[in-house]
């Protein structure tokens, strides 16, 4: 059995950053930026105005000084000329600050009649004025990698950027293997029980924007799981579920390799997901999950998640462990790494009370895995210890 660490490693060898393609800005959202792109204008362009109100010079702001209105800037309409001594602007927000004004002063500190305006009597220093390329500046970049959020894209569109060059998706094919699963929505029968962990493991990887294929299940026989394998064909990586333990009907590994898999490891030192394997399977990377629910699921945080940010180019920085004391007394750990379900409250971690690996409902109530390394001591309550957000 080789470590956590080990694996992830032999993991991540296994895989490298997809190639590039270029998408259209509002197909962008979640994607990541594989190269860095320029902004090809300033903004604002021009000094404008944020408020409604009157451009005019600074030097002439006293109260109750008198101003000239000559003319008009909207947003989208500049004031075309320049302004004189005495003189002042009706400005919107927006506006280009015309020639000759280096103030705006708020409609609100005015009385206007006619053409008109007297100032009040309590102007501030603040000038309203948000200067040219106060935002950004053309030759300004956008840094990759970076996995694009909605302010990315906003920040995109004004720089005049129609489409990005992001990483292409990694393709994921998803086997759920066993005589004993039927698909959510149909009728089990007396010995049966629905798939879950493959449905879990699609929306997991779709979230971090693969693009998954959910394969028919495949029965426990060499031929339906070979079948299942060459529907997987054209992934970039191909993620099996259940069959990799030691039982007569685990046949994962040896059809796997059969049709040519080259195994990296078989076994992990971890608890839940002893028996996850990995290896190459012709172009594409191959993982064997275990087939417990919650198996399947840690190992999909763990492993699977890491492994799809370096196809995605994001670099192989892992989720950092995080920390908080324990609220209760641990035994001590064994001599495998122990993910264990737990919660967070009021900054104190409590480890669900069973831990079976088969418990869906206990991991769907937990927001964080406690780590226990490999024989760690035992813990008394109050104890700092490392866990993952999940
Ligand atoms: N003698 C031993 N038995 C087992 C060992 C061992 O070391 N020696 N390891 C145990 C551990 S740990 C795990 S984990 C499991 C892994 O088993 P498999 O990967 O072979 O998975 P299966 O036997 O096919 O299934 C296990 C369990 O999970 C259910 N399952 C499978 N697929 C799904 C799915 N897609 N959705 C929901 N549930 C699924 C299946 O019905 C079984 O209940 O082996 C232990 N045994
Ligand atoms: O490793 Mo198994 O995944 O403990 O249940």
């Amino acid at each position: 059995m080789i470590s956590v660490e080990e694996a992830r490693a032999a993991l991540l060898a296994l895989v490298s950053p997809l190639d590039i393609e270029q998408v259209p800005l509002r197909s962008a959202a979640g994607r990541v930026l594989a190269r860095d792109v320029t902004a090809s204008r300033t903004q604002p362009p021009f000094a404008a105005s944020s408020m409604d109100g009157y451009a005019l010079r600074r030097a002439e702001v006293e109260a109750d000084a008198m101003f000239k209105v000559v003319g008009e800037a909207a947003a989208g309409h500049r004031f075309e000329g320049a302004l004189r001594a005495g003189q002042a602007v009706r400005i919107f927000t927006g506006a280009p600050v015309p020639e000759g004004a280096d103030f705006v002063v708020i409609q609100e500190d005015v009385t206007r009649r006619g053409d008109l305006i007297t100032l009040g009597h309590e102007i501030g220093d603040k000038d309203n004025i948000r200067p040219a390329g106060g935002d950004f500046k053309e030759g300004d970049c956008v840094k990759a990698p970076l996995r694009l959020r909605p302010a990315d894209i906003a920040l995109l569109a004004a720089m005049n950027i129609p489409a990005v060059p992001v990483t292409r998706k990694p393709k994921v094919a998803i086997l759920a293997t066993g005589d004993e699963l039927v698909q959510p929505g149909e009728a089990p029968g007396p010995d049966q029980i629905v798939a879950s962990n493959s449905y879990g493991l699609a929306a997991m990887l779709e979230g971090l924007e693969a693009e998954v294929r959910l394969l028919p299940i495949a029965r426990d026989r060499v031929e339906a799981i070979k079948q299942g394998f060459s529907l997987a064909r054209g992934a970039d990586l191909v993620l099996t579920i259940g069959g990799a333990s030691v039982g007569d009907h685990d046949l994962i590994a040896p059809v796997a390799a059969e049709l040519g898999m080259e195994q990296r490891f078989y076994k992990v030192a971890m608890r839940p997901g002893k028996p996850l394997m990995a290896g190459r399977l012709g172009d594409a990377a191959m993982i064997g999950l275990p087939g417990n629910p919650v198996s399947a699921m840690v190992c999909g945080t763990v492993f699977v998640a890491p492994l799809i940010r370096k196809m995605l180019g994001l670099g192989t920085d892992i989720q950092p462990m995080r920390q908080a004391p324990v609220a209760m007394d641990l035994p001590p750990n064994g001599p495998r790494a122990h993910y264990m379900r737990a919660n967070l409250r009021d900054g104190r971690l409590y480890p669900a009370q069973s831990q079976d690996s088969s418990l869906l409902s206990v991991l769907a109530t937990a927001d964080a895995l406690l780590v226990r390394p490999v024989a760690d001591p035992a813990r008394r309550a109050g104890d700092t210890v490392e866990y993952l957000e999940i």
